[in-house]
């Protein structure tokens, strides 16, 4: 016994830093540092809450930032309040995500674009029986098809813009933490956020030989006018379940979104919370970092265990709502 001690601590050690050696080499895509001083950053709802917040925080940085979003006197309100902030000067641009045309133009007029974020949105949720048709396709044809505008019309140009600087760039996607994991009340915006991951994963597929690297950025309840909005009709049991994840300020998830995107992170957790749901739904998503590559194949059973916690925990706060409410009576 005395004599296997030393080799069976030397293989503890050894182990954890062989794995790690393991995944420096097997990691994809390669890491990538993503500046953003001096060039073009191009953000989508970028006149309110999470969007006006990295508008602000990417031009404090020095980059070149242009807006997008519909109402015109709240781009203009954004572009004052930027400026005050910052001293620096966006472009705007008045455009419905929906309208493939409106999109294409304004890309166009606002010139080659260095780091994309896609981050309008919009959100009300209810439980399927009780939403409207065409509140679940309003919620798709913003938040996905969108994105697919969007994403169509400004790659030629960030491709050609890449291989003349050499510089990688990057399309960054706001989802949720209700784009990880199915929560009640969230059936379409679940689906339309779900579905972003789908088109991430294939995309940094496609554009990795091009230098682009993609971002998916998953934030819990935020503090912004479209949450204060969602919050006078969200029934209660999805404000439970959703409180399981601590809130954050735009700034704060503006701040994490910003260094995701510039260390070329695919997958962007911007709490605790957000950091085990990342291990927990790691499955099949790139990942450049060996370090987190190590957390998640070491915490994956113990996060599934934790996820099944919080299933019986929110199936519980189902099951009791239910009682009390005599729904089902
Ligand atoms: N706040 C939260 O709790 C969380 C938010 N998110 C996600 O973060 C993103 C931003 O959310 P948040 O800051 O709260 O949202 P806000 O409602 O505060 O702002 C939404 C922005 O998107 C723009 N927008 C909405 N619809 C369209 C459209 N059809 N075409 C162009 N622009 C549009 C809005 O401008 P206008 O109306 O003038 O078009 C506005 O600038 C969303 O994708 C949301 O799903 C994710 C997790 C949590
Ligand atoms: C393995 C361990 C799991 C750990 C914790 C899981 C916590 C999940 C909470 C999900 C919260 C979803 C909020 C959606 C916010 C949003 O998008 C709306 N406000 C609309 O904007």
């Amino acid at each position: 016994m005395a004599a296997e001690l030393p080799l069976l601590l030397l293989l503890i050690l050894v182990a954890p830093v062989g794995l790690l050696a393991a995944l420096a080499f097997l990691v994809r895509p390669r890491a990538a540092r993503i500046p953003l001083r001096g060039r073009h950053v191009f953000i989508t709802g970028g006149s309110s809450g999470i969007g006006l917040a990295m508008a602000t925080a990417a031009a404090r940085e020095g980059a070149r930032v242009s807006i997008l979003a519909r109402n015109a006197a709240r781009l203009e309100g954004a572009r004052a309040a930027i400026k005050a902030a910052t001293e620096q000067d966006v472009g705007v641009y008045a455009a419905d995500v929906r309208d493939a045309t409106a999109v294409s133009r304004s890309l166009e007029e606002a010139g080659p674009v260095d780091v994309l974020v896609c981050n309008h949105g919009v959100f009300v949720a209810k439980e399927l029986e009780e939403q409207d048709m065409e509140d679940v396709k309003w919620m798709v044809d913003i938040n996905l098809m969108g994105t697919f505008h969007l994403i169509k019309a400004a790659l030629p140009a960030m491709k050609a813009r890449t291989r003349e600087t050499g510089v990688p760039a990057s399309i960054a996607i706001m989802s949720s933490q209700a784009g990880q994991v199915g929560i009640y009340g969230y059936t379409a915006y679940s689906a339309s956020k779900f579905a972003l991951t789908g088109l991430g994963e294939s995309l940094q597929h496609e554009v990795i030989s091009d230098n682009i690297h993609v971002s998916l950025i998953f934030p819990p309840d935020t503090e912004t006018p479209g949450l204060a909005e969602e919050q006078k009709s969200r029934p209660e049991v999805t404000n439970i379940i959703a409180g399981s994840s601590g809130g954050m300020k735009a700034d704060d998830v503006a701040k994490k979104a910003l260094n995701g995107i510039k260390s070329g992170r695919f997958i962007v957790p911007c709490n605790f919370e957000g950091a085990m749901l990342a291990i927990a739904t790691s499955g099949l998503t790139p990942q450049s970092s060996p370090l987190i590559a190590f957390v998640e194949v070491m915490g994956a059973g113990l996060m599934r265990f934790a996820a099944l916690c919080f299933q019986w925990n929110w199936f519980s706060t189902i099951e009791n709502w239910y009682a009390k409410n005599k729904k089902n009576a």
